[in-house]
């Protein structure tokens, strides 16, 4: 990992600094619109093929229904069970106490206002199981789908190479009620979910993490068919501000875990200290060399780098232009601190908070805005899964006081009709 001095960079070097993984000869694009052709144009059969080609399996069956599930479920063991029955509880609480209760307005006299929510009814999620099955996102995308109330919840991860869902997914599906695990990984998961095939129902809105081409398949899908999406939550990343406080071993864990997720993943560490920086990345070196997936951290290791502040102010003016997915304040005094975070995913505040909390059970969301989505995005949260309708009443009263500025504004507007269809409503009431 490089170190740069912030006040030695010129503003290139930091939007160099802050841009992530573009795409920049659109082969990714290309890819995936030949993906979305594929899947819109021969549905199951397309997928059937990209599950050979991506994931190496021959598939009869596009979908594991609910007795294999239950089967595959049953092999878990205890420990796990209830691992992931403590970060299902802690998930439904968190986002339970998002439910919120609006009361009607009255903007004038006469004239009430007020909003109901509604669950979105068809909603796909993304489970990733590329480089590795994430169970724990199943739980973070389901638990919010079935709190909302979603009637239908499709849900796409890739096929294993043994032609099933992975155990844990298994289990977090009886967990969710839900019967149904489709073996659709990919842009072509995404394809199919917005799209519909013979088999796997068209979606009014896409929920999920996954690599740069499901990534790149939801940004295509969102301005191509009616299908919304939640954001683009591609490869994962980690912005890490530390001061003296900080421990180095603390610190190397938190950007390793993250690196460890793909080659494309990245991790930022900004500090005050430049030996607390020091210590961190020689300890990052030690700890990458025992990691069972050392191969894939040390290629977004080398992706990543280091800043030297001359304050904690300037750490998070760097932060904020970076916009990280997970930004991570290692330092005692962070209270001071969290006013002043403009832009980002989701934040784990003091040296004892590792990032791993979010990822699993402390009953935060971890599918979250990456690539500086976080300066307009949030993450996945109940609001995801809900539309809020807006409705109004106007009584006799409130269109004498309303009406008159009604009409007034159609016409400086010059829209007669609608100025008419006020002044057609007071010719009765007066
Ligand atoms: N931002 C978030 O909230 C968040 C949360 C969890 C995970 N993640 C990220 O999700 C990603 C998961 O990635 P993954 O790859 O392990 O799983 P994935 O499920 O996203 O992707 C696997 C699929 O990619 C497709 N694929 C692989 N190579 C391809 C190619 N050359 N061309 C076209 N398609 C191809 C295959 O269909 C395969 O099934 C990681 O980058 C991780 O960092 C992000
Ligand atoms: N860090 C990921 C979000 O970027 C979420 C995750 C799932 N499992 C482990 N981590
Ligand atoms: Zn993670």
């Amino acid at each position: 990992m490089k170190t740069y001095k912030f006040s030695d960079l010129n503003p290139a070097e930091v939007d160099f600094l802050v841009s992530r993984n573009a795409d920049s000869n659109n082969q990714i694009r290309a890819s995936v619109e030949n993906i979305i052709n594929e899947v819109k144009i021969n549905g199951d059969e397309a997928l059937k093929d990209f599950a050979f080609k991506f994931d190496g399996v021959t598939l009869d069956e596009l979908y594991i229904g609910k007795a294999e599930l239950a089967a595959l479920a049953s092999t878990i063991s205890n420990e796990a069970k209830q691992a992931i029955n403590t970060a299902y509880q802690n998930i439904k609480k968190f986002h339970e106490s998002q439910r919120s209760d609006e009361k009607p307005v009255e903007t004038t006299p006469g004239v009430k206002c007020w909003r109901e929510l509604r669950a979105i009814e068809r909603v796909g999620l993304y489970v990733p199981g590329g480089t590795a099955v994430l169970p724990s996102t199943f739980l973070m995308l389901g638990v919010p789908a079935k709190i909302a109330g979603c009637k239908e919840i499709v849900v796409c991860s890739p096929p294993q190479k043994n032609g099933k869902t992975n155990a844990y997914i298994a289990y977090v599906a009886q967990l969710l009620e839900i019967d149904k695990i489709y073996l659709v990984g990919g842009a072509q998961a995404i394809a199919a979910m917005a799209y519909g095939t013979a088999s796997i129902p068209k979606t009014d809105k896409i929920f999920g993490p996954g690599n740069q081409y499901v990534t790149m398949a939801k940004t295509i899908i969102q301005s191509t068919t009616n299908t919304a999406i939640d954001m683009p939550a591609g490869p994962s990343e980690v912005l890490v501000i530390a001061d003296e406080s900080a421990n180095p071993v603390f610190v190397a864990a938190d950007l390793l875990a993250q690196c460890e997720h793909g080659v494309d993943s990245q991790a930022v560490l900004v500090s005050n200290s430049e030996l607390l920086i020091k210590n961190s990345l020689l300890e990052v070196e030690k700890q990458l060399l025992v990691l069972p997936r050392k191969d894939i951290a040390a290629k977004a290791i080398a992706n990543s780098y280091a800043v030297l502040v001359s304050a904690l102010e300037e750490a998070l003016h760097f932060s904020n232009l970076y916009a990280p997915e997970h930004l991570i304040l290692a330092c005692d005094s962070w209270q001071n601190l969290t006013e002043k975070i403009v832009n980002a995913g989701s934040v784990f505040a003091g040296n004892l908070t590792p990032e791993s909390a979010g990822d699993y059970a402390s009953g935060t969301n971890h599918t979250l805005p990456t690539s500086a989505y976080a300066k307009a995005y949030s993450g996945v949260s109940l609001d995801s899964f809900v539309k809020k309708i807006t409705f109004q009443h106007i009584s006799e009263s409130g269109l004498r006081k309303l009406g008159p500025a009604i009409e007034t504004l159609a016409t400086i507007e010059g829209l007669q009709a609608h100025k008419n269809a006020v002044t057609v409503r007071l010719a009765e009431v007066k």
